[in-house]
């Protein structure tokens, strides 16, 4: 069988080779003062650590068993211990999530819960990636609100009131179809005709509010798609990108919910959480603005088929086009500009359209010839 035989290429070269697995504030800390956002009872407290008096940040992740959040907690762990690092989600960890470090339950709603957490753990940074996708968002509009726009401003709130740092990603989904789209800058129109969309384009301008008019430490990066092989996508219009790997390697074949030629930034997601710690580590006095764009590549379906295709000429691609997704990628950036980040911090991604295809191939042809041995 083709597929086969290129798979026991693809894993044959893995074993070989290791698979990639300005503005300042106006105001003094919200802590130091009398007010706060959140009309707070006498006895909360405002004891946030200050980094001065600890090695480590402690960071605690919401929204953490999805596509991104485990991949992060790894990479977080390693650098700051294991300890160091918590993942919270409303779902139940799986046993080698579990066993890997902290983990607690957080509903983002729920805001006693939320501080006690955050105070109990002494949390200096929060990670915020509890949210609903685009193509899921506009299946269920009224939790997409709910969770997007509600739970960020119980985030916000409790960001402020604690001193943490507090990162938000943003999107390319929080552009639209009068935002300029190849190239999209950092600042330009922004009217999203997605629930998401819209909701992560409050985020950018609240958490943008709270950093001048409160002194909180936020910082935001709107990623591109993101495409991994251990972790599965949470219900957006870039999933495609992921999902064709699986079917690619698993049965040759992949129907693509989108038209062959709807051109999106994407990025492989060891890019997505290098740049996530490299800005949450960046000097405030190197971030011009607290939102920046980031990219590594864009491609269209069909160019991502072809680049498949040198590995397995045998690959079938048909489109089945799912009218909502559409409207969607066709109201989105083609080309993300992220020159501000790579002026300002140095943002640079590792990963264009060819490492991405060998990358994805290595590690998911190496799992599946595993679990064939198995
Ligand atoms: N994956 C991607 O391609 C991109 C992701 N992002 C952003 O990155 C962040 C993380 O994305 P993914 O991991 O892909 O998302 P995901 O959809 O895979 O995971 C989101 C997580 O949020 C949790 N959640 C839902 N309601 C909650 C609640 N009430 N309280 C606490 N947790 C709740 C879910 O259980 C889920 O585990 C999101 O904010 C997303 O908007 C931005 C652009 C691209
Ligand atoms: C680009 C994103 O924000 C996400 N992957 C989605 O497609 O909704």
């Amino acid at each position: 069988m083709p597929v086969l035989r290129n798979l026991t290429k693809v894993a044959k070269q893995a074993l070989l080779s290791t698979p990639g697995c300005g503005c300042q504030p106006l105001t003094v800390a919200v802590r130091t003062i009398s007010f706060s956002p959140r009309q707070v009872t006498s006895d909360a407290s405002f004891h946030s650590v200050s980094f001065s008096e600890t090695d480590h940040p402690k960071v605690l992740i919401t929204g953490g068993l999805g596509q991104l959040g485990v991949g992060l907690a790894k990479l977080l762990r390693k650098r700051f211990g294991k300890n160091n690092v918590i993942l919270s989600d409303i779902r139940k960890p799986p046993n080698n999530v579990f066993h890997s470090g902290p983990f607690i339950y957080s509903d983002i709603l729920d805001y006693k819960n939320l501080r006690e957490i955050v105070v109990n753990n002494r949390i200096t940074w929060l990670v915020h990636y509890s949210a609903l996708l685009s193509a899921v968002g506009e299946a269920n509009v009224a939790l997409a609100r709910s969770v997007n726009i509600t739970g960020l401003h119980n985030i916000l709130d409790i960001a402020a009131e604690h001193g943490l740092r507090l990162f938000v990603p943003s999107t390319i989904g929080a552009f639209g179809p009068s935002s300029p789209r190849n190239p999209t800058p950092d600042l330009c129109v922004q009217r999203p005709r997605t629930i998401y969309g819209v909701s992560k384009v409050h985020a950018e301008l609240m958490g943008e509010y709270y950093h001048h008019r409160y002194g909180l430490d936020f910082r935001c990066l709107r990623y591109p798609g993101i495409i991994s092989a251990d972790s599965m996508p949470g219900g957006g219009t870039t999933d495609y990108a992921v999902q064709i790997f699986h079917d690619a390697i698993k049965t040759g074949k992949f129907e693509c919910n989108l038209r062959p030629d709807s051109q999106l930034p994407m990025m492989y997601i060891d890019d997505c959480l290098r740049a996530t710690l490299e800005v949450l580590e960046a000097p405030a006095d190197t971030l011009s603005m607290r939102t920046y764009n980031i990219n590594a590549m864009s491609f269209t379906p069909e160019e991502l088929a072809q680049e498949l295709r040198k590995q397995m000429p045998e690959l079938e691609v048909t489109y089945n086009i799912d009218p909502v997704r559409q409207a969607i990628a066709d109201s989105w950036p083609m080309d993300f500009d992220d020159s501000n980040a790579r002026k300002d911090w140095g943002w640079k991604h590792d990963y264009d359209l060819p490492e991405l295809v060998q990358t994805m191939l290595n590690y998911l042809g190496v799992e599946r010839c595993m679990a064939h041995a198995n």
